[in-house]
């Protein structure tokens, strides 16, 4: 398993005049579990065709360990890919079909058989063995095609782009399991595109978000949620997104119009430094402040700090409550406990906690709210 790294690199299809992969460098490290989320056009799939060999970038250098493989064509990479459809030889059996890669490369007939009914066993396949691959319906192919691409034990990778678009939903969520199962059991490489999160964040070890054809954030699937990079990785991450508002930061404290909210520290300023050094490091002006609709507090009477707002409405999810507000003319959504009582058209008060809190410029993360002079902002 290969830790898979790229130097430089970049894509674009026009000859320079846009990246469909901006230059960056890369390390996809061995073992490990990967999902590559984005929106449609991001640039995933370009990405990992850079990876496999499918595409050779505009810019850059692809090492495999400490092997150059940029020039070196799929074949030659020693890689496993699953795509979006089927891919399978139809008139063979399912068996066959799962065994075809192994016996390409020459594994031992013992090896093959039982490499092949292992995975048939975990994508629960045993019965369909024996059976032409045409015979099975569009789903049940699709999850013929994933074994094939994890059968074997020796790979640098296993590539997957959006490889459960075609199978039935009831299905995805055991799929999932059974492919972070077969991962624990083989230790691929894995890189799994998608552009859907509950997907990505369910099966991977590592989330790596891109947006505009450049990684704006990689983490645990926790870390994107709590302690979002990028204002991109708030609205895409969760649901709904996070709440963004417009705010200024006047002598280290951030107001939102004339309410001061909390102090403004500046990243990488943790608990336990006094306030005047929390405030250091971020200049005045204009900022955008971040919460998730999980965290905003919402209170009937004034409580310091926070800020004024108006319920519009409530939408009943079942489990919880989405309250909407406006602070002045922008939309704040606060998530609560099913059944409470936000009437349209009511005041309320919105408290930030300072943890959850957090400070953008430039769709960048520069900082986060702190506790103002000793008084709670949760
Ligand atoms: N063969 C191609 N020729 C020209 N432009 C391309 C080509 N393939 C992709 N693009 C463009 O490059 C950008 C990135 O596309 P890519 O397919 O890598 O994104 P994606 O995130 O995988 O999207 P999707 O989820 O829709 O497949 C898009 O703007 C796309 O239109």
């Amino acid at each position: 398993m290969a830790d898979i790294r790229l130097e430089g690199v970049g894509h674009s299809y026009d000859g320079g005049r846009t990246w469909a992969v901006k230059p960056m460098t890369w390390t996809w490290r061995g073992s490990r579990a990967y999902a590559l989320l984005g929106p449609s056009g991001c640039g995933k799939t370009t990405l990992l065709n850079i990876i496999s060999g499918l595409i050779i970038p505009t810019v850059g250098r692809v090492f495999f360990d400490d092997r150059d493989v940029t020039g070196v064509p799929t074949a030659g990479r020693n890689i496993a890919q699953v795509f979006q459809f089927p891919v399978l030889y139809e008139e063979m059996s399912v068996y066959d079909n799962l065994a075809f890669p192994l016996r390409n490369r020459k594994y031992p007939a013992k090896e093959v058989d039982q490499r092949v009914r292992q995975v048939a066993r975990l994508l629960s396949l045993e019965e369909h063995l024996g059976r032409r691959s045409r015979r099975l319906d569009a789903g049940r192919q699709q999850i013929v095609s994933l074994g094939r691409g994890l059968v074997r034990s020796q790979v640098a990778a296993v590539l997957l782009d959006e490889p459960l678009t075609v199978v039935d939903p009831a299905l995805k969520w055991t799929l999932r399991s059974k492919l972070k199962e077969i991962h624990r059991d083989t230790g691929h490489t894995l890189v799994y595109v998608t552009h859907d999160q509950t997907e990505a964040l369910t099966f991977a070890d590592e989330v790596v978000v891109v947006n505009d054809g450049a990684i704006v954030q990689a983490g645990e699937p926790a870390e994107l949620f709590l302690s979002p990079a990028h204002e991109f990785v708030g609205h895409f991450i969760g649901s709904p997104g996070m709440n963004m508002l417009p705010a200024e930061i006047v002598a280290g404290v951030v107001r939102i119009g004339p309410s001061e909210v909390g102090l403004a520290a500046a990243d990488g300023v943790h608990a336990g430094r006094s306030d005047v050094e929390a405030a250091d490091g971020l200049p005045a002006g204009p900022v955008r402040i971040g919460v998730r609709p999980e965290f905003v507090v919402i209170g009937g009477p004034r409580r310091s700090p926070g800020v004024a707002a108006t319920v519009t409405g409530t939408d009943r999810m079942g489990a919880y409550d989405l309250v909407h507000t406006l602070v002045g003319e922008h939309p704040v959504l606060v998530k609560t406990e099913a059944g409470a009582l936000h009437e349209p058209g009511s005041a309320a008060f919105l408290h930030f906690p300072a943890e959850r809190t957090f400070l953008f410029r430039d769709q960048v993360r520069c900082g986060s709210l702190a506790p103002l002079d000793g008084r709670s902002t949760a």
